[in-house]
């Protein structure tokens, strides 16, 4: 797929910019703070509908204005989408193909797939579970935009039965508190489950892919491997997963209510990192943990291009420079010419003269962007 347009209107520090991308690779330079990043963020948008630098809708908006809009012209194998992004300070956001809104955000997304890259994906070794919860179900999202619907019921359940077991815990209700728990147990397991097979379905694909390149990254000397480990014990077989999961939910029973929170679901899974045996945040250098994240995120394009069947966009946000020369050779060696890549950058002076030659520069100051 081929992004030929991008407009943005009072996005991030746009007032209302057009850009048309000629090449298969557009580098955008320029300072810190100039308005590279907000750029492959209003990209990353309109694939994914999430950023993941803020979950706000109003820091995306320009300071001082109600809406804020992202539109792009797409090209695909099955023709040309128009896509609309538009964001509001006091209301909903709401999205169009061709002009026409959509009023589910899964009619939307999928259209347009990308894989971000960014020294914030460090994180995904370093941080939490929650961190790379999120970043699976980003992906996820992209290769399957109905769990986009999937997930929004779950973490809808969730809430809902962690208010329930708050006014359990404040002991506001009897009886009739524990009878309506029994309901939302159901609509856990129920919705809980979807997210749980997804998740597992996703990383069995991913693992192999992102070992493979681990492993000629590293030179063969370390073996990644990507292991889901959800919080209900897993089981093939739908039924025994259900059951796993209301038999967990059964032991933790006395502790939720303790705590007033849901103790036992998918918002609680793991994806496990491990190098050679050993968890990957403890393992060793940054240069090894970046080795992996580049593994992943080129993993993330293999999968989406089988899966979708086009490539995907690559967004690859200030990494470049950060890795060696070694893993900016494998990086560009797997781009080649296949996925339309968008670069940001400080400086040029890093880039191989070739690549410099076959790409479109831009240059971004203070939220205007200048052709060379
Ligand atoms: N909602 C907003 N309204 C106006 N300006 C904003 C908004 N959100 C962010 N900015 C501005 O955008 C700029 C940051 O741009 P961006 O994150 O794209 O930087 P960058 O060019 O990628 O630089 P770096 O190399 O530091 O990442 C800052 O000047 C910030 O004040």
């Amino acid at each position: 797929m081929y992004l030929k347009t991008l407009h943005l209107q009072q996005f991030r520090n746009y007032q209302e910019q057009w850009v048309d991308f000629l090449a298969p690779k557009t580098i955008l330079v320029g300072n810190n703070a100039q308005g590279k990043s907000n750029l492959l963020e209003a990209v990353e948008l309109l694939a994914t509908l999430r950023s993941h630098r803020s979950p706000r809708d109003r820091d995306l908006i320009r300071d001082g204005e109600l809406i804020g809009r992202i539109s792009a012209t797409l090209e695909r194998q099955t023709g040309i989408t128009d896509l609309s992004l538009t964001l509001r300070r006091n209301g909903r956001r709401t999205v169009a193909l061709n002009s026409e809104n959509m009023r589910r955000q899964m009619d939307f997304l999928g259209t347009l797939n990308a894989v971000q890259f960014s020294s914030l994906d460090l994180d995904l070794v370093r941080g939490g579970p929650d961190q790379r919860r999120n970043w699976l179900d980003t992906l996820l999202i992209q290769l399957e935009p109905v769990y986009a619907h999937i997930l929004q019921q779950y973490n809808q359940v969730l809430r809902q039965r962690n208010a329930l077991l708050k006014k359990i815990q404040g002991a506001e209700v009897g009886n009739q508190g524990l009878e309506e728990l029994a309901v939302w147990n159901e609509q856990l397991v129920s919705a809980g489950i979807r997210v749980i097979r997804r998740r597992s379905r996703a990383i069995a694909l991913l693992a192999p892919v992102a070992a493979n390149w681990h492993e000629s990254i590293s030179g063969s000397t370390e073996v990644l491997q990507v292991k889901y480990t959800p919080n209900v014990v897993w089981d093939e077989n739908p039924e025994g997963l259900q059951q796993a999961f209301v038999e967990k939910i059964g032991t933790r029973a006395i502790a939720e209510q303790h705590q007033g929170t849901t103790l036992v679901g998918p918002h609680r899974d793991e994806i496990e990192l491990t190098i050679n045996q050993t968890p990957a945040r403890a393992y060793g250098s940054q240069g090894q943990q970046r080795t992996l994240v580049l593994a992943l995120k080129l993993a993330e394009l293999k999968l989406i291009e089988e899966v979708v069947g086009e490539s995907p966009l690559l967004l690859l946000d200030d990494v470049l420079a950060e890795l060696d020369l070694h893993r900016q050779n494998q990086l560009l060696d797997a781009i080649q010419d296949r996925f339309q890549t968008l670069i940001t950058t400080t400086h040029l002076g890093s880039f191989d003269a070739q690549w410099l030659k076959a790409s479109q520069i831009l240059h971004v100051e203070s939220g205007q962007i200048t052709h060379d």
